[in-house]
């Protein structure tokens, strides 16, 4: 644990999906929190870390199974204010001599409106019309309240949807206040915190400083490859990191053939011009599009391309004394999507290659600063440590690149023609003034030809997909309300500036249930 001498709060994640967004809406308050699993907290860890506030997010798990989680139970002794959420209200009444049931057709998934009901502080300024919308994921329901408890609110399915005793400053609540779809919810953590005492003194800066420390301490003396991309996040880690231990560090760009047209120029530029670092410009893409040659599963590819990255980073560590890290720009949504963050429940969907795709067995060890932080966090710390503005408003390009945007096999002949779409694509993009607007705009080269007619001339070439989404945080999206003129207009320049293509279409798949990406 990291020394600050900030006002601290601790989330005891019970394994919610969301228990992330939780954070985030602290230090959207500039609170300082940490989430640490609840099989980690025991009494000794919470009196060591000295929490202002505690948390208990939801959870997937029934306090009415035997075994289930707990949190310590001394942690109600420690005359500390607690709010429980979802499973972490459950879990509160349970151990505080209140009752939780399953069943009895309770279940409420989804938007629920909650009744208020008195005055209470964490809810000032929150119900102002009435009735507020908020968001349910629960099968358990709470039956009989702790003793010293009273009801605040109440909703159709939950007559205990608002419970605290504010003599002892405990709060617990049914739904889901971290959420987009509750959409006034940031105001109950915003008069929790308050009423906790915090001042609000958590910023970028002082995350900057706490992680460079952070870096120095786990780094040593030793030496640090970076794996890095040109993208934000891999920008961001990098300067970062070299403002921690300057010249310990060396980046490794990799050219894997998957890259867009002129990209591997300009971000080699773009580091050598502005930054004083260390960087290895290695071009592999014979060795990548070798192995992924047949290739057509999309697990497949990243896991190949996953390891591959790892082989290249062992190459030139070996080559540099001392040098026993790799540093990478893995983000949040990241590792949510790819494994289990604290031993929970959530899925995979797809192996992120910096995450999923990692051997069991790798000679380096990982150093993440970004680990924890959202995409627009990642910004905000940039602009901090002051990336150019380019860099900071760059689209986001996944590390196996072009891979993923050419499903089934990828040969050179379709990423030669992707690379020409995709660049008209973004250079129409950037003409009509769209390119901040949009979160990530890219071109997917599909599996089929098609049949056209060009000039007289039958033409049996393959067909494209266009594809832009607006985003806050890369988890959920929704594609971008481009015009007609505009598509019209970019379709024509495609299919006439590119040979090989014939037909283009836009794909207005949100996220869910698509994934941003084709794969
Ligand atoms: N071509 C590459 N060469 C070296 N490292 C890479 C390359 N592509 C990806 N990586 C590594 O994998 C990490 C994850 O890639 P990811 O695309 O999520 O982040 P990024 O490229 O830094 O930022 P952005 O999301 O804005 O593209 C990067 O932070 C970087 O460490
Ligand atoms: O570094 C990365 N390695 C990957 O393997 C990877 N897969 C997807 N992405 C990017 O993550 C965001 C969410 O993408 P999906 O909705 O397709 O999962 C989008 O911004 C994607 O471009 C990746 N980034
Ligand atoms: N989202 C939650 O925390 C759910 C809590 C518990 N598993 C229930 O179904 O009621
Ligand atoms: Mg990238």
């Amino acid at each position: 644990m990291t020394e600050t001498a900030h006002d601290r709060l601790l989330i005891i994640d019970f394994g919610s999906q969301v228990t992330q967004l939780i954070a985030r809406r602290l230090r959207e308050l500039n609170v300082y929190c940490e989430i640490h699993p609840y099989q980690n907290v025991t009494i000794e860890f919470v009196r060591d870390f000295a929490p202002k506030a505690v948390i208990f997010s939801g959870g997937p798990d029934s306090v009415t199974r035997e075994g289930s989680p707990r949190a310590p139970q001394e942690i109600f002794d420690l005359g500390v204010p607690i709010l429980g959420i979802c499973y972490g209200q459950q879990v509160m009444m349970h151990q505080l001599g209140g009752k939780v049931e399953s069943g009895h057709g309770t279940a409420e998934f989804g938007r629920a409106f909650v009744t208020p009901k008195g005055d209470l502080s964490i809810l000032d300024g929150w119900f102002t019309e009435g009735d507020e919308q908020v968001w349910m994921s629960h099968g358990d329901h709470v039956s009989e309240i702790a003793p010293g408890f009273e009801v605040y609110g109440t909703s159709p399915n939950a007559p205990y949807a608002i419970t605290a005793d504010t003599s002892r400053n405990f709060y617990a609540v049914q739904f889901h206040p971290e959420v987009h779809h509750t959409p006034r919810g940031a105001k109950l953590y915003e008069n929790f915190v308050k009423l906790a005492g915090f001042g609000g003194d958590w910023t970028m800066g002082a995350y900057r400083e706490q992680m460079i420390e952070k870096i120095r301490e786990q780094v040593g003396d030793k030496k640090v490859i970076c794996g890095l991309s040109g993208g934000v996040d891999s920008s961001v880690a990098a300067v970062l990191i070299h403002e921690a231990i300057g010249d310990q560090l060396t980046c490794v760009f990799v050219d894997h053939g998957l890259l867009r047209k002129g990209e591997a120029e300009e971000v080699v530029t773009m580091f050598r011009d502005n930054y004083n670092m260390q960087l290895i410009h290695a071009d592999e893409q014979e060795l990548f599009l070798g192995e992924l040659d047949g290739q057509s599963d999309p697990e497949t590819k990243r896991k190949i391309i996953g390891k591959l990255f790892i082989d290249v980073f062992q190459k030139h560590a070996d080559t540099i004394e001392g040098a026993e890290f790799l540093a990478q720009g893995t983000l949040y949504p990241d590792v949510i999507e790819s494994v289990s963050f604290s031993g929970g429940p959530s899925v995979t969907i797809k192996s992120h290659h910096n995450v999923g795709g990692l051997p069991e067995k790798m000679g380096l060890k990982l150093v993440e600063p970004l680990r924890e932080l959202f995409k627009d966090e990642v910004r905000a710390l940039g602009r901090e440590l002051g990336l150019p503005a380019s860099f900071i408003g760059r689209h986001p390009f996944p590390g196996p690149g072009l891979a993923i945007r050419c499903p089934g096999e990828i040969t050179r002949e379709k990423l030669d023609i992707l690379r020409e779409a995709d660049a008209i694509y973004i250079d129409q993009i950037r003409k009509h003034g769209l390119y901040d607007e949009i979160w990530q705009a890219f071109v997917a080269i599909l599996p089929v030809r098609t049949v056209g007619v060009m000039g007289d001339g039958r033409t049996y070439d393959y067909a494209c997909a266009l594809r832009a989404v607006t985003s806050v945080d890369g988890m959920t999206a929704d594609y971008y309300p481009f015009t007609h003129e505009f598509l019209g207009e970019t379709a024509t320049r495609i299919i006439n500036e590119v040979k090989g293509i014939n037909r283009c279409t836009y794909d207005i798949t949100s996220k869910p249930p698509g994934t941003i990406e084709w794969e």
